[in-house]
């Protein structure tokens, strides 16, 4: 398929306001932005995560910019393939049947000519657009813009799916699943349809690693045989059939590991950690010269990997918290003077915590990291909670793990993994709100309801279960056309492609500009808390 670099690409242009530069106007304190001069905007926020990117570099003044801009954006999103490393890999028509064939022969029924026009496969020059709005100026809520006069310029990614030609002889692969970090719902759902999509392309080892990465180097885990008879029912629970864990071998011990056990296929379930070790083992195959193609499927409730519409868990994590915010409400309205506060997950993203109070319609106040607030004051939350129990009789607070993380202290640990382990801001909200109506001589009845592992270990709502499907199918599809180094994801709706850098730069976060967080506002009729 030497279609990878000959491809007649559309051009790709940066992608996300999370990983791109954007110019545009923040409703408040985002806590990114610089403010620099320029002569459209007179005023244009910056976000800080285009210091990763090659923006704040371009000569906008350049007639060429945009060209320039296009084909920098279209290298970075090429997909690596195992071609690159083994220019003579020669591919074989694929074994994925998109006509029904039966189990017993292995054939198709009759009436599918080779020629046949319509094949059902994708093309390799087929894509997703990234960006679906034309904002006309930069001062349009929500505007995600490349240059300062927000120019037009379509932002295409590569589409996932089943290619015509395959890199791997199914009868050579041996496959293997990994799940890593937190658990998540959906696991099983994913584990369960890459192992059933190998089956379909005649691939008859696929092993599960036991307990995310440390499986591969801790030898009293032994991996486990998988097959779909095996996962016909693991999507009924949550959790992970293979278990998961944080902290890891060396890359090198993992690549060591890989090559003893024959695996030539690796997939990776995980988040922007796990795909950082993915995308390290797969440059470490490279340069090994070993031909293994490592594809992961990003897993995270907290919504937080760049570029896509969502990951899988985080519906069922938005349906599941409804329970405990609806406790919160009950409780909170039950009582005289009642408050409840629900603290729910989002390391470095508001995601759970503003959908989920959308959604319920019965949160007041809604508090993330991407939005600085103070709880004293006379802007801060305390004083809205007693304006709302003065005006209303209760109140309902939801609050992200990550969110004020400047009021408490700071632990300075951080877990097996690396991730900074952060200060209990829920249960600083309870002890300061109890204190301060204490303190003020009015009656308070404050609930606190943190219902983080509850949520995290149920199984996958309808929603994620399709999402887990099609994205577990697509990982199968990506390693059998030789690509490695890659995860996949929905985008605008599509199932895209991506380089594993390009979406864990850094982690995604709610916009404080975007209309989601305005309809999140206008829903709670929250004031600025600060
Ligand atoms: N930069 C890195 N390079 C190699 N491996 C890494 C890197 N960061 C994390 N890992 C490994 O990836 C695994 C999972 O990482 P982590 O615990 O951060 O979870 P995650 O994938 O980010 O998911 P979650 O969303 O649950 O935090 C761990 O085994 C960790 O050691
Ligand atoms: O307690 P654990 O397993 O380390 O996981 C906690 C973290 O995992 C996440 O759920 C992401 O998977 C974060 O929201 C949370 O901070
Ligand atoms: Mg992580």
């Amino acid at each position: 398929m030497g279609t990878i670099s000959l491809v007649i690409s559309p051009i790709l242009s940066l992608p996300n306001l999370n990983s791109t530069c954007s110019y545009g106007f923040s409703r408040s304190n985002h806590r990114f932005p610089t403010l620099i001069q320029n002569k459209v905007t007179k005023k244009v926020r910056v976000f800080a995560e285009l210091k990763n990117q090659s923006c704040s570099s371009i000569d906008f003044s350049d007639p060429d910019w945009k060209t320039k801009f296009q084909q920098d954006l279209e290298q970075r999103f090429r997909l690596p393939h195992i071609n690159d490393n083994f220019e003579d890999a020669v591919p074989i028509p694929s074994t994925f049947c998109l006509k029904m064939r039966t189990p017993l022969t292995g054939h198709f029924p009759g009436n599918y000519s080779l020629d046949e026009e319509w094949h059902g496969y994708i093309n390799n020059n087929d894509r997703v657009l990234l960006k679906t709005i034309y904002y006309s100026s930069p001062t349009s809520a929500g505007a995600e813009c490349i240059d300062p006069g927000c120019t037009w310029v379509e932002q295409w990614v590569h589409r996932a799916g089943p290619r015509e030609k395959i890199y791997f002889k199914p009868e050579e692969v041996k496959a293997a699943i990994v799940t890593c970090g937190g658990l998540c719902p959906g696991l099983n759902d994913v584990i369960r349809q890459i192992v059933i999509t190998l089956e379909i392309y005649g691939v008859k080892r696929t092993v599960g690693i036991p307990f995310g990465y440390r499986g591969f180097s801790d030898i009293e885990l032994t991996e486990v045989l998988l097959s779909r008879k095996v996962v016909q029912n693991i999507h009924l629970s949550g959790g992970s059939l293979l278990g998961v864990s944080r902290g890891a071998p060396s890359v090198s011990e993992i690549v060591d590991s890989l090559e003893a056990r024959g695996i030539n296929m690796l997939f990776v379930l995980g988040g922007n950690g796990t795909h950082a070790g993915a995308n390290a083992i797969h440059n470490e195959c490279r340069n090994r010269r070993l031909k293994v193609a490592v594809v992961g499927v990003p897993k995270t409730i907290d919504n937080d990997i760049l570029l896509m519409d969502k990951t899988f868990g985080f519906d069922t994590a938005v349906e599941e918290a409804q329970r405990a915010i609806n406790s919160a409400y009950i409780e909170a309205h039950s009582a005289y003077h009642g408050i409840g506060i629900v603290k729910l997950m989002g390391r470095s993203s508001g995601f759970i915590a503003m959908q989920s109070s959308l959604s319920s319609g019965q949160v007041d106040i809604c508090l993330i990291p991407e939005v600085p607030f103070n709880i004293h004051g006379p802007h801060g939350v305390l004083n809205h909670l007693k304006y709302l129990l003065e005006t209303k009789g209760s109140a309902v607070v939801c609050i992200a793990e990550g969110a004020g993380q400047n009021l408490v202290q700071k632990t300075n640990a951080t877990d097996a993994s690396g991730n900074i382990v952060l200060g209990d801001i829920g249960v600083r909200l309870q002890q300061e709100t109890r204190k301060y109506f204490k303190e003020i001589g009015i009656h308070a009845d404050v609930k606190y309801i943190d219902p983080t592992y509850m949520i995290r270990a149920c199984r996958a709502n309808a929603s994620d279960a399709i999402l887990c499907t099609v994205l577990g199918q697509n990982a199968v599809h990506g390693a059998f056309a030789g690509f490695s180094g890659i995860t996949v994801g929905i985008i605008n709706t599509h199932y895209a492609y991506l380089p594993i850098p390009q979406v864990i730069s850094h982690p995604r976060l709610v916009d404080p500009n975007s209309r989601m967080w305005h309809r999140c506002l206008t829903s709670t009729g929250q004031p600025d808390f600060i």
